[in-house]
């Protein structure tokens, strides 16, 4: 998968080095660009934002840098000679070849996906983040301000799937930290990315339900026991202890996600708090 993300602010993406999505790349399982959009600039001041047409608070950012900078990096799954891309672990330089997915999603015609983090996007969940998992290429545009020119996103849409995203009913200033968050959570699904596969299975949302509490040694630490039934060795009850506590901690803190599960997924036994 290659992601490429445009901001005018490339260091607050700096953190998609760390840990697993650093070794991600560094495997040659993820290629990440991150690109300045004042790169896409013409004037001195490498100006990006303007007055809102209609008046209002705020600047609202221009489109021409947008859609010059989104030409440019459609090309990349599929050219890597294009300047501009800051390209991070495992490909310091420009010239890094394109990866195979990517150069492969480009030639079979699939357009990158086009993710424009907005307070007004549709809800981000984990359906989402599996569907985007098996996109070969994704393209976040940051903004900034009171947003994005609309037009960009109208045009966008010869080139990209587009689709407006929404992490949370809070209000942020910019599309940054939603990009971060995307990413870790797309890029965890990727085959191959996380050492055990197995860690994904029993996740909350994957199946509906909120995890299980987890606990380590010491087994009394501070007067506070380990569950019983987790040191007894007896692995159906552990398991059926684990699935009660998942359907506990579901309809105490989320009862909505309860809502959506069919019947059968409900267990018939007396797991009600
Ligand atoms: C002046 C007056 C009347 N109002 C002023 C606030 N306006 C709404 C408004 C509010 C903030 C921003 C800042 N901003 C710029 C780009 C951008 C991308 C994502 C998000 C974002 N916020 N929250 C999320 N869950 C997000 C995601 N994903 C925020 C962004 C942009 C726009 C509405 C008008």
């Amino acid at each position: 998968m290659r992601i490429d993300v445009i901001s005018i602010f490339p260091d607050y993406l700096a953190p998609l080095e760390l840990s697993l999505t650093g070794k991600a790349m560094a495997a040659g399982l993820l290629d990440v660009g991150i690109h300045d959009l004042r790169d896409w600039t013409n004037d001195r001041h490498r100006t990006v934002d303007d007055t809102p047409y209609g008046g209002g608070a705020g600047m609202v950012m221009k489109p021409e840098p947008w859609a010059q900078a989104l030409t440019d990096v459609a090309d990349l799954a599929g050219r890597a000679d294009l300047a501009g891309a800051s390209d991070l672990a495992g490909s310091s330089d420009d010239t890094q070849a394109p990866t195979a997915s990517g150069t492969d999603a480009a030639e079979a015609g699939e357009k990158p996906v086009l993710i424009v983090p907005s307070p007004a996007g549709a809800p981000f969940t984990q359906a989402d983040a599996r569907r985007l998992a098996g996109r070969s290429h994704l393209v976040f545009a940051c903004g900034r301000y009171e947003g994005i020119d609309q037009r960009v996103i109208d045009w966008a849409g010869g080139d990209f799937e587009v689709e407006l995203v929404s992490i949370g009913d809070y209000v942020l200033n910019g599309g940054e930290v939603a990009a971060l968050v995307i990413i870790e959570a797309v890029a965890r699904l990727i085959p191959g990315f996380m050492g055990n596969p197995e860690s994904l299975v029993e996740e909350s949302y994957e199946d509906g339900l909120l995890e299980y509490p987890v606990y380590t040694k010491p087994a009394d630490w501070r007067g506070h026991e380990v569950p019983e039934v987790l040191l007894s060795g007896n692995h159906a009850a552990i398991a059926r202890w684990r699935r009660d506590q998942r359907l506990i901690r579901t309809q105490r803190t989320r009862p909505d996600l309860l809502a959506d599960l069919p019947d059968e997924a409900l267990d018939a036994r007396d797991w009600q708090v």
